[in-house]
């Protein structure tokens, strides 16, 4: 079940794991990609409603994950995850959810749990999963009630990666799978901070002909600088941009006064904005879909994007050096903006899909070519 912190509760069938989480309540509308989504780990901390019925049917493999492990806490379903049925299955869904702890919730009313939302704006709430059906369902609000909630909430520190590495896949072909990237020293060198990242961002740069070092979201100007990036890329990830405190924003001022050029996706986005004095607001419902057209306010172009961001940037409080680029044509919120003093630009969307469109690859091979 699940249970709101006003004790009201929504019963369904339970599958993946037994146990209880707290946290927001959001919904996604994507009709592909629940396997990257459940792992996108901007979604620590969240509950994630599907509002497209089958989801579960082409069960898992190892191959759609945008991280080692799932971060939405669970996810609510309108049909009983089916028997999978796809090539590339591995694992079904639901066991696939019991096995990495995340719980499932099956049968409900998606459509007007995803009206609630977009009324009440994004709830806390209690998912349970007892077999049994013991549920506490007092005890269960008052937790509810008690969760802080997302706003103030830093959680980029808990999901980033703890150690350096580098970056060697490229993006996915049918019948070869991620491949390796025979790039040389030669390529642009990007350092990527990891604040949650999703895997297929590291993919785009390196099939738009970059050499990714990802280092943790913890490191300082002098860690960064000591890879000798020829940029540096903010990643997307969870939690309240501006509760990201003195490891993030006050590295990203360092790296603008030394004139690196900065592309920043989602969260990346949300705190070059900060770092550049413009504020950031938490949002009623939020975006989550691969269908958000966007508009380009250079040419008009429209790019149909993925989003997931249940923050966004005050276009209101924009800097005179801070131009922005792109607006959502569903809510008019900033999408995107770019530093008319420095080589920075980002963008509130998700540009390496993952899933979703592609109109916004182009974004990636922009950035490399401007460090060529
Ligand atoms: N995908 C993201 O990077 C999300 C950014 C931020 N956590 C938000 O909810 O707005």
């Amino acid at each position: 079940m699940l249970v709101f912190a006003d004790g009201s509760a929504v019963f369904g069938r339970g599958f993946g794991a037994v146990g209880d989480a707290v946290g927001e309540l959001c919904f996604n509308t994507a009709m592909t990609g629940y396997q990257e989504v459940m792992t996108d780990p901007s979604y620590a901390g969240q509950i994630v409603t599907f509002t497209f019925p089958h989801i579960g049917n082409v069960g898992t493999n190892l191959d759609d994950v945008e991280a080692d492990l799932p971060h939405a806490l669970g996810c609510v379903v309108r049909q009983d995850v089916t028997e999978p049925s796809n090539f590339r299955n591995v694992e079904p869904f639901d066991q696939w959810m019991k096995e990495n702890g995340r719980i499932g919730l099956a049968g409900v009313d998606t459509r007007a749990l995803t009206r609630l939302i977009r009324v009440k704006g994004a709830p806390n709430v209690v998912i349970a999963h007892d077999p049994e059906g013991r549920f506490d369902i007092e005890a269960l609000a008052a937790r509810a009630a008690a969760w802080p909630g997302l706003e103030g909430m830093d959680l980029a520190i808990e999901v980033s990666a703890k150690e350096s590495r580098l970056w060697k896949d490229g993006v996915w072909k049918l019948g070869f799978g991620y491949g390796l990237d025979e790039a040389g020293e030669e390529r642009p060198h990007v350092v990527a901070i990891d604040y949650g990242a999703k895997n297929n961002i590291f993919r785009n740069l390196v099939k738009a002909g970059a050499r990714v070092t990802v280092l943790p979201a913890t490191a300082s100007y002098e860690q960064v600088m000591e890879h000798n990036p020829d940029g540096v890329f903010l990643s997307n990830g969870p939690g309240d941009p501006a509760a990201t405190g003195e490891y993030a924003v006050p590295v990203i001022r360092k790296l603008l006064d030394a004139d690196k050029p900065v592309f920043g996706i989602c969260l990346g986005h949300q705190m070059l904005a900060l770092a550049a004095g413009a504020k950031t607001v938490k949002m009623h419902q939020g975006h989550r879909g691969a269908n958000h057209p966007v508009k380009r306010l250079s040419d008009g172009l429209v790019e149909i994007t993925s989003m997931n961001h249940g923050f966004a940037v005050d276009a209101d409080t924009l800097p005179a050096n801070v131009k922005p680029t792109h607006v959502s044509l569903f809510d008019g919120s900033n999408c995107g903006i770019e530093l008319t003093d420095k080589k920075a630009f980002s963008v509130q969307y998700h540009p390496e899909a993952s899933p979703g469109p592609q109109d916004s690859f182009y974004l990636f091979q922009r950035f490399v070519e401007e460090l060529k």
